[in-house]
């Protein structure tokens, strides 16, 4: 077996190649004896018990055997025959009952009698599986076994790989693993990816691969496969949906449940409790277990990649005596693979998960598995509990269920044969963490945007679930559970209808809106989603997220919120609702006054971030999102933005000075009693008074006759048909001066950085370029009237800080 995804295939010798042709004669010979042996073969009535029973080529044998499988699995003895004689099967058996060996061994052998092998032979057989992790564990079990002679070559395609690496080795390979994203990306883009000659396609964890989450890909994939083929199915919940028989084109295929008869849908060996534990206890719950059980190897999961990321950080911060590793979708490829590997090999552990791992992963000798968050539904529990008590082990599950979950959720237990008994939680035992979250959190700004996300991204997958006879978000006490986070209130969550998501004005739905599924964690290489960096680098990159943190009272509390929480706590259409998470601009942030509230809240920090310098602010303004972008666009905000302008006089030397400065105590005693320096200014002041009355007078008087005699001349001329459209001087300057009025500049405030503008009517003079600069680039009135100032709406960033510069400098 050469597996060019994995190794390289090296140049054959001559004395290889002798070897190799020599082999194939053999095989011809054995093919024969082969296909007369599997024709005989009597799946239904068989009692096949051994591997060795059955009729398979040497290499095969040789696989199975070194690897020390001799006695076959129910599900192996009943579907490998059957398979073998080229039946379509939708098999179905428990978890840890070997059904990977149960396609991986007709793979082989179906090929090998077919003699699809070498680089011309093409794609003989498919087979996917619905995450990364899973993809690889099957991978290696068909080296495992392909390894003793067979001349396949095979390759794994999941992603997080160089493409370009892949679509050399495409060409060359026989057997095909992947994901369904990356396998649909090769057939749309890789011209020497033939799939015409495929024989067979497998779907592990078949009604996985099925369901709505991967739906749009298979099919697709299926579209580029010939119809003449060979189809297996095999899953722990395999269903028998005729619309999925009918996606597949399978042919009159065999039912293979060898469970189905059993009392329980989960192995035997397998004990299964549950405890009533609220919501706020949870973290507190199996905080204590964990300290209890150090010396076993555990996995548990939660609901989503943000509360994995809190309870691992967390806890991980507090010391708890056994090694802690963390798996969820949207990790980094060489990070989830360290993970597995290290709790593959562990012997104590413990792991906090998302539903990635919940599928097919075989991790040795797991001895408990905690469902801390209550898994969407029946089959979701079957196999994240099916991690443990695999292939005979022994194994223990323990759900956790919210008081409002417990009825709902075992009644769907029960309807999939799944016995759960109660258990309780020794009160005496439980330690209760919260005072340390609360500390933790208050040091680490990380640590506790995390945990905001944690609840949001709770809240959210509460919300979204369509089990409404188990999920019911009111039912559950959200203060206390913020609280025992360690956050000191709720944080706010807005609940939005998809349509009032759409209208936003730049078109954009942010991140926070998008409700994730899990399901999008579980495979996100497909061509559609473009690969970027992970959540969790862009949260430990956001810097001054000291964020959210409202009373409960905050959440959920006008309305509207509550019209669309309830609806969808009636069982409404789920899919006409989105949620923001709203966050509130901290208040270091907010000092300019501005009205607080970002939906951005998931943007990369560094992307969405610009600082900008207002003139006459005080400080840069911080534009985080498009919110505030949008806020800054408005005139009155940009007008609180900047601070209040002092008054200045000027010395005959051009110095400034404030109006009221404090003068030195000597200097002002020498000036004399108060009383009289009061009496002195006041006449003093009184003189500067009548002086300018005088003046102003006279210049109302000059302006008035001046006007006089304009007019008078302008009658005149007009009497003598003679018509000046032109406008009177002193009405220009009135127009720009109501215009300016219009705008709420403040006279008093015209000072550009600090340098005092020169004030009079010289101003309303400048020149087009002056006048320009002033208004933010605005070009001259729709008239074209001579130094009126038409405001032009600015469109970008840079026309804006222009705008404010030359609306407050
Ligand atoms: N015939 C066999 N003899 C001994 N061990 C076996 C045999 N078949 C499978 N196993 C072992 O049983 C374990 C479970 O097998 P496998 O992973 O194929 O289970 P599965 O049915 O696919 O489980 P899941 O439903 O969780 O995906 C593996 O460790 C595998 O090596």
């Amino acid at each position: 077996m050469v597996a060019p995804g994995i190794t390289g295939r090296t140049r054959p010798t001559k004395v290889k190649k002798r070897a190799n042709a020599q082999k194939r004669k053999r095989d011809d010979v054995d093919v024969e004896k082969l296909e007369e042996a599997v024709a005989e073969l009597d799946p239904k009535n068989g009692s096949y018990s051994e591997f060795t029973d059955l009729p398979l080529s040497e290499p095969t044998k040789e696989g199975l055997q070194s690897s020390h499988y001799a006695v076959m699995t129910d599900i192996q003895a009943k579907a490998i025959p059957l398979a073998l004689q080229g039946h379509d099967i939708l098999g179905a058996a428990k978890t840890g009952s070997g059904k990977t060996l149960a396609f991986i061994v007709p793979v082989l052998e179906n090929l090998y009698r077919l003699q699809h092998v070498g680089a011309d032979a093409g794609l003989g057989a498919l087979i996917i599986s619905p995450t990364r992790e899973l993809a690889i564990q099957i991978f290696d079990v068909l080296r495992k076994i392909g390894r003793h002679g067979h001349m396949f070559a095979a390759g794994l395609v999941i992603g997080g790989k160089s493409l370009e690496d892949e679509r050399q080795a495409l060409s060359r390979m026989n057997i095909l693993v992947g994901t369904p994203g990356r396998i649909l990306q090769h057939m749309s883009e890789t011209v020497a990816f033939n799939t015409d000659d495929l024989k067979m396609l497998v779907l592990d964890e078949a009604d996985r691969t099925l369901d709505m989450g991967f739906q749009r890909d298979l099919d697709a994939i299926i579209e580029y496969l010939p119809k003449e083929r060979q189809t297996l199915l095999f899953s722990a919940t395999q269903s028998k949906k005729l619309s999925d028989l009918a996606r597949l084109s399978l042919s009159e295929p065999e039912y293979v449940s060898v469970h189905a008869e059993d009392k329980s849908a989960t192995p035997k060996t397998l004990q299964q409790n549950y405890i009533v534990c609220p919501l706020e206890e949870k973290l507190d719950t199996l905080w204590s277990f964990i300290q209890a059980s150090k010396k076993s190897k555990i996995v548990c999961f939660l609901s989503t990649a943000k509360m994995v990321k809190f309870v691992y950080e967390s806890f991980r911060h507090m010391q708890p005596g056994i090694p802690l590793l963390h798996l969820y979708g949207r990790q980094k490829q060489g990070s989830r693979l360290e993970v597995v590997s290290k709790f593959s090999a562990a012997k104590y552990s413990c792991l906090f998960a998302t539903d990635v791992a919940a599928r097919g992963l075989d991790f040795p000798a797991v001895d408990f598995v905690i469902q801390v968050d209550c898994p969407d539904d029946a089959d979701t529990y079957i196999h994240r509990v099916g991690r443990t008590a695999r292939y005979n082990r022994e194994g223990r599950g323990v759900l956790f269920l919210a008081p409002n979950e417990e009825e709902g959720m075992l009644k769907r237990l029960e309807a999939k044969k799944v016995p759960v008994e109660l258990i309780n939680v020794r009160q005496k035992k439980r330690k209760s963490i919260q005072e340390q979250l609360v500390h933790m959190l208050f040091k680490d700004t990380e640590l506790k945007y995390l945990a905001q996300k944690a609840f949001s991204t709770y809240v959210k997958s509460v919300h979204v679930q369509k089990d409404k006879e188990i999920f019911q978000l009111k039912e559950y006490d959200l203060e206390a559970f913020a609280a025992s986070l360690g956050l000191p209130g709720a944080p706010r969550i807005k609940f939005l209808r998809k349509d009032e998501a759409h209208k936003r004005p730049n078109g954009k739905v942010s991140d926070a809106e998008i409700v994730p599924s899990d399901d999008s964690e579980d495979e996100e290489d497909g061509p559609t989603k473009k690969k970027v960096r992970t959540k969790y680098d862009r949260m430990f990159e956001k810097q001054n997220q000291d964020v959210l943190a409202d009373h409960r009272r905050n959440m959920v509390k006008d309305e509207d919120d509550l019209h669309n929480f309830g609806a969808a706590a009636a069982g409404g259409d789920d899919d006409d609702d989105f949620m923001a998470v709203k966050r509130r601009i901290p208040a270091e942030e907010d000092e300019s006054g501005l009205e607080s509230g970002s939906e951005e809240d998931d943007e990369p920090a560094e992307a969405g971030r610009r600082t900008v310098k207002i003139a006459g602010a005080s400080q840069p303004i911080v534009i985080d999102s498009n919110r505030r972008e949008k806020l800054l666009k408005s005139k009155k905000k940009l007008l609180k933005l900047k601070d209040k302008g002092k008054k200045l006089v000027y010395d005959d030397e051009g110095n400034p000075h404030e109006i009221y400065e404090l003068q030195d105590e000597e200097d002002f005693k020498a000036k004399g009693l108060p009383e009289e320096q009061r009496q002195r200014f006041m006449e003093e002041a009184k003189r500067v008074v009548q002086e300018a009355d005088v003046d102003d007078k006279a210049a109302l008087k000059a302006r008035k006759k001046e006007k006089l005699r304009r007019r008078k001349e302008r009658e005149r001329a007009e009497a003598q048909g003679r018509t000046d459209t032109s406008m009177d001087l002193d009405e220009q300057e009135d127009v720009l001066a109501n215009f300016r009025a219009d705008m709420g500049s403040d006279d008093d405030d015209d000072e550009t950085d600090g340098k005092p503008v020169q004030k009079g009517p010289k101003k309303w003079f400048q020149s087009d370029s002056e006048d320009d600069a002033a208004v933010g680039g605005g070009k001259r009135g729709k008239h074209g009237k001579k130094g009126a100032r038409h405001i032009q709406e600015p469109q970008t960033l840079e026309d804006l800080e222009q705008l404010a510069a030359g609306l407050l400098g």
